[in-house]
């Protein structure tokens, strides 16, 4: 079988869920995160510049303010990502000697030509000094974030911002099955989607997770849009072997693929592992 090369991307946008971040509502933990700042620096070594989305901040804050999530109304989601946010990225300036920045950016920003720009030649910048940029939602103010998006839309955002080449997007499943895994044990994972129609839309669904905001359905979403894009996206599980795999040139997980060609992108060559 042909196989699929790691080495042909260069420009990677990695988004991290809360599910990973907080597992069993323990927030900031190092379980996933320690693997994942391995790949990280791997890719790094790589000369891969890499760009992180980490959710997790409403997690953080939920744990230190002791609320139960049931009880969250918007403004008590703010103020619990106001305060996780500064406990995240302490969690990151760790596993990187410091060697990381925040930006907190809306929709807003992204879609407004000047601060577009600003946020793209800031991100450039950073990846010149061999900074790590983590992205979060600006909380505070994006209150239709909290209410309806998510960071899986913000993360296929980035990529389009910075032209990345591969989005990751690392959940606690194996990548999108025909269903709901954690509510259908027949559920079976599809390894390669050529082209996101309605009807594979339609297979994503929420999470079953109180801690995590869209589940499947955004993810599809956010590979749908870095697809427009000409972006390769991958889901995968950042509880197993997925990095490991990705550096021997194997994914373990769903690949999603652009609609368009995009640099020396060769779509016969995947080799698909886990399906
Ligand atoms: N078709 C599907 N395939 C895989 N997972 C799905 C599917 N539909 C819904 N899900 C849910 O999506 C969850 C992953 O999304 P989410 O909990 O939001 O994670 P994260 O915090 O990583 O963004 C899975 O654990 C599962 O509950
Ligand atoms: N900005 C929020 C992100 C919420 C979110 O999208 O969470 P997830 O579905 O786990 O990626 C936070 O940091 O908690």
């Amino acid at each position: 079988m042909d196989s699929f090369n790691f080495n042909q991307y260069q420009n990677i946008v990695i988004k991290v869920g809360s599910s990973l971040i907080a597992p069993d509502g323990r927030s900031c933990s190092t379980q996933y995160c320690l693997p994942l700042a391995s790949f990280i620096k791997k890719c790094q070594h790589l000369d891969k510049t890499v760009t992180l989305v980490s959710s997790g901040a409403v997690a953080a804050g939920v744990n230190t303010l002791k609320i139960d999530h049931s009880e969250l109304t918007l403004a008590k989601k703010q103020a619990c990502a106001a305060v996780g946010q500064a406990k995240l990225i302490n969690h990151w300036q760790r596993f990187f000697d410091n060697h990381v920045a925040q930006l907190l950016l809306t929709a807003d920003d992204i879609k407004h030509p000047k601060r577009h720009q600003n946020a793209r030649k800031t991100i450039e910048q950073l990846h010149q000094y061999a900074i790590l940029p983590i992205v979060n939602e600006n909380d505070t103010v994006a209150t239709a974030e909290l209410q309806f998006g998510d960071n899986d839309n913000l993360a296929a955002q980035v990529a389009t911002l910075i032209d990345a080449d591969l989005l990751i997007i690392c959940s606690d499943v194996d990548g999108v099955y025909n269903d709901n895994p954690h509510q259908n044990p027949q559920a079976e994972l599809i390894p390669y989607i050529e082209q996101i129609s309605d009807k594979t839309l339609a297979l994503g669904k929420p999470t079953h997770n109180a801690q995590a905001t869209g589940g499947m359905v955004t993810k599809l979403g956010a590979a749908q849009f870095a697809s427009k894009a000409g972006i390769n996206t991958i889901i995968c599980n950042g509880k197993s072997e997925a990095y490991t795999s990705l550096l021997e040139h194997k994914i373990t997980g769903t690949f999603i693929s652009s609609n368009k060609p995009y640099k020396q992108q060769n779509q016969s060559n995947i080799n698909i592992i886990n399906g």
